[in-house]
């Protein structure tokens, strides 16, 4: 068990398993498994902090893509926010015998001038970072240290890494209503079970009430992921498919096969948080060989 600190990253040891986090971003961007990667990173990623990293977990805050309201707080904001792309600062280490975590911390007063321009509120972010045997945990505060109340979103972006994206399927959406963005933002309803992705998918699911959402890599429905959502009441499926593939320029064409990003977040409306209070949400994914 140990936390190694490095220029630009902190790695987790746990059990034969580890965790990547950068301070770029607090971006999680490998877990591995007793040598099998779990978390997608594109390889064509920049890690350099020119850009938001492109897989692993990047955090989502203060505003999910583009605010669709010209008069919200958050409507000058870059495609999702602050957070993914301010440097975080390792605020301590946290060791027992079952677990090993970190806390990392953004404020206002770290995030660039051209940034804070946007959203002037003065702010504190907690970013803890859990590895157990088989479980990775990411829990965010959201404190409000400004004298007036704001308003933010938070996602966390879990890339998931896929050995066959044909034979993935996502259970636990089944009756809940969805945004989806590929198709003009029409409201609809899930009808499947087994959520399976063949197309270019973009969707918002809204107030999902399931305790547990499953994410089967293998169409045994052994190998996979299950995801406990802490305060996070809504849940993006994305999957860029061929065509937006092909026109990112930090993603390969073909890594649309490898991945799903399956994202809790707050998204569908703001948290309004009023001076002095905090708010906090997370998330708990296991693994299942
Ligand atoms: O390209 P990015 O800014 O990293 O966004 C990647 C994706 O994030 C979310 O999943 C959104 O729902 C998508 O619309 C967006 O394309």
């Amino acid at each position: 068990m140990s936390v190694k600190v490095l220029n630009d990253k902190v790695i987790l040891e746990h059990a034969g398993s580890s965790v990547e986090i950068y301070y770029y971003g607090a971006t999680v961007t490998s877990w591995n498994y007793r040598g099998k990667e779990l978390i997608f990173l594109s390889k064509k990623s920049f890690l350099d902090g020119t850009k938001a990293i492109r897989g692993g977990i990047p955090i989502v805050f203060p505003q999910f893509a583009k605010a669709s309201d010209p008069s919200a707080e958050t409507a000058a904001l870059p495609q999702h926010g602050i957070a993914r792309i301010s440097n975080f600062e390792l605020l301590e280490d946290l060791t027992d015998s079952e677990s090993v975590s970190i806390k990392l911390g953004l404020s206002d007063s770290q995030i660039s001038e051209s940034l804070r321009k946007f959203w002037p509120k003065k702010f504190k972010l907690i970013y803890t970072v859990t590895l157990k045997d088989g479980a990775l945990k990411t829990d965010l505060t959201v404190k409000n240290e400004d004298s007036t109340p704001f308003d933010f979103q938070a996602l966390l972006h879990v890339y998931y890494s896929v050995p066959d994206i044909s034979k993935l399927s996502v259970e636990g959406l089944i009756n809940v209503s969805y945004i989806d963005k590929v198709n003009k933002f029409a409201k609809s309803i899930e009808n499947d079970q087994f959520v399976k992705i063949t197309q270019p998918t973009d969707r918002i699911y809204l107030d999902v009430p399931t305790e547990t959402i499953k994410i089967h890599l293998s169409e045994d429905f052994k190998e996979g992921f299950t995801l406990q959502r802490n305060n996070l009441k809504d849940t993006v499926v994305w999957n860029p498919w061929i065509e937006t593939a092909k026109s990112l320029t930090d993603f390969d064409d073909d890594e649309y096969k490898q991945m799903v990003c399956v994202e809790p977040g707050h998204v569908s409306d703001y948290v309004n948080l009023k001076p002095g209070e905090s708010w906090e949400c997370g998330q708990i994914i296991e693994y299942k060989p």
